[in-house]
């Protein structure tokens, strides 16, 4: 099947089949060398989450993907140029834990902020409102949304360059089962329009959801592989017992 032939499909050129390529990255924060020497490849137009406790260099691998983390040593390529070039700033989409939206501003007004930063249209502003199903909530301003409608507005933001490859730093944190479920179905359907989308979780069930897995720790990738490789890897029945596996056979 044709990934790009979803309703909104991706219209920039890829020019890999990797989206993204890390070698030997290094990054040191203070005193702290939190990725040693990291290298990963994420093929491009899958849905990866990148799972592993709390302080184990999510955000700080995801900082560097789009460009905002000074780096050591060791090269990132995103769709075949290089880390926080000019040439990606509309074609990577960043969703920061926090979120940043002016609260005094309507959902429709953040969003149009964003779109003319990235030169995009009004009608790009409508989609990505409605992607995330904040139609009804559009002329509201943010202060009076609900933690989980501040999340979606803040994605939206980041929908509305229409980008190729999205980093998501933990985006359903704190969100009800239902709400973590929709948002799952909104990023599978990104993925389906061949979009390479990258999200970070510490909870370990939202394996299930992703077709590929990193799972990261003190900076090293344990595990990257889809879920049935690692269950059948580490002869465990889920991703949480697997990650277990992996770091008591690390120590060992
Ligand atoms: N500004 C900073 N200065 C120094 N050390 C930092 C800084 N920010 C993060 N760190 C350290 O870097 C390590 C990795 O942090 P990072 O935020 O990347 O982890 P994480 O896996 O995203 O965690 P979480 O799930 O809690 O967000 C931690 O040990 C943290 O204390």
């Amino acid at each position: 099947m044709n990934k790009a032939a979803g309703r909104h499909a991706v219209g920039g050129p890829t020019s890999t089949d990797e989206a993204i390529v890390v070698e030997h990255l290094r990054v040191q924060r203070g005193k702290r060398l939190v990725l040693p020497d990291l290298s990963v490849r994420c093929p491009t137009g899958q849905l990866i989450g990148l799972l592993g406790p709390s302080g184990g260099g999510k955000s700080t691998f995801m900082r560097s993907l789009v460009g905002v983390q000074v780096v050591a040593g060791g090269t990132i390529t995103i769709l075949g140029e290089p880390a926080g070039s000019a040439g990606l700033r509309r074609r990577v989409g960043y969703l920061t834990q926090a979120p940043s939206l002016y609260e005094d501003l309507t959902v429709r007004e953040n969003v149009a902020y964003f779109a003319r930063v990235l030169g995009s249209t009004e009608a790009d502003v409508t989609r990505s409102i409605a992607d995330v199903d904040l139609t009804d909530h559009a002329e509201a301003l943010i202060v009076n949304l609900s933690g989980g409608q501040k999340t979606r507005a803040n994605l939206a933001c980041t929908l509305v360059g229409n980008p190729e490859v999205l980093i998501l730093d933990e985006p359903t944190v704190g969100l009800d089962p239902v709400l973590r479920r929709d948002l799952w179905n909104l990023f599978r359907r990104l993925s389906q329009e061949g979009r390479t989308v990258l999200v970070s979780s510490h909870v370990m069930d939202e394996a299930t959801r992703c077709d590929r897995l990193l799972l990261i720790r003190s900076g090293q990738i344990l595990s990257d592989s889809t879920l049935p490789e690692l269950l059948a890897r580490t002869g465990t029945e889920d991703a949480e017992s697997a990650f277990l596996a992996l770091i008591d056979g690390s120590a060992a």
